[in-house]
C-alpha cells in the first residue's frame, strides 16, 4: 500500500521543482523529469511528456523500483530506468532531478572527445558534502546519448556501482541528472551543478 501523505507531499515537492527549474529554463519544451521517494519499493515520478513548469498533482505518478506503474494508467517518463536505478543503487537517496539546460547540452556536446568533466577551483564546490575546499575535484561522467534508455540505465549502473562518490552524470547532448537525499537537497545539487557547468562553458568561450 502507498502512503498517500507521502505521495502527496512527494508530488507537491515535484510539482514545486518543476516550476523552479522551469523558471532557470533548465526544463524547457516539456523536456526533463523529476522523482522522489516514497518508500523503499516506490517513487513519483513525473508523467511523460508534461510540461514542467506548469506541472498539477495529477502529472505525478507512482511507480515501483522496476518501472511498473502502480494505480495509474498514465505512462511514466520514458526514462524512468535512469532513475530507477540510482533509487536502487543508493538506497539513502529520495530525490533524483534530470534537467535539459544549455550549459549540460553544449558543454557535453563540445567536449565530445572526453568522457568526463572535472569541476575545480570554483568556491561552490563547497554545495556538495565531502567538498570542504575550492581544490576538490567535483567529477561528473558523460555518457553517450541513446534512445535506448534500459542500456543507458545498465550503463549508469555499473559506472555509479564502481564510483558512488560522482554527484551526478552528463548525457551527451542531452542533459544533466543528479541526486540527492531528499527534493531540496537535490535541487541545491542541481542548481550548484548547473552553475559550474555554465561556469564552465564561459571559460571556454573566454579561452578562445
Ligand atoms: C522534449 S525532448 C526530451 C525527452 O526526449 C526526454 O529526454 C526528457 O527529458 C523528457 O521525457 P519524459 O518522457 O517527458 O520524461
Ligand atoms: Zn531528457
Amino acid at each position: 500500500m502507498i502512503d498517500v501523505t507521502n505521495y502527496a507531499q512527494a508530488a507537491q515537492a515535484l510539482v514545486d521543482a518543476g516550476r523552479f527549474l522551469y523558471g532557470r529554463g533548465w526544463s524547457p519544451a516539456t523536456s526533463s523529469n523529476y522523482s522522489a521517494r516514497i518508500d523503499a519499493e516506490h517513487i513519483a515520478i513525473t508523467v511523460s511528456g508534461r510540461h514542467k513548469g506548469q506541472l498539477k498533482a495529477g502529472d505525478v505518478m507512482v511507480v515501483d523500483l522496476d518501472g511498473r506503474p502502480v494505480q495509474s494508467a498514465t505512462r511514466a517518463s520514458a526514462e524512468t530506468a535512469l532513475h530507477t536505478v540510482l533509487y536502487g543503487l543508493f538506497t539513502d537517496i529520495g530525490a533524483v532531478i534530470h534537467t535539459h539546460s544549455l550549459a549540460a547540452t553544449v558543454l557535453s556536446r563540445a567536449l565530445q572527445d572526453r568522457t568526463e568533466i572535472v569541476l575545480q577551483d570554483y568556491e561552490l564546490q563547497k554545495a556538495f558534502p565531502g567538498h570542504e575546499t575550492h581544490e576538490s575535484q567535483v567529477r561528473l561522467p558523460i555518457f553517450e546519448n541513446s534512445q535506448d534508455i534500459a542500456s543507458l540505465a545498465e550503463e549508469t549502473r555499473q559506472f555509479f556501482a564502481e564510483n558512488m562518490e560522482y554527484p551526478g552524470y552528463l548525457i551527451r547532448g542531452h542533459g544533466l541528472y543528479t541526486w540527492g537525499a531528499s527534493v531540496e537537497d537535490c535541487l541545491r545539487h542541481t542548481e550548484a551543478l548547473e552553475f559550474l557547468l555554465a561556469c564552465e562553458l564561459e571559460m571556454m568561450r573566454l579561452a578562445r
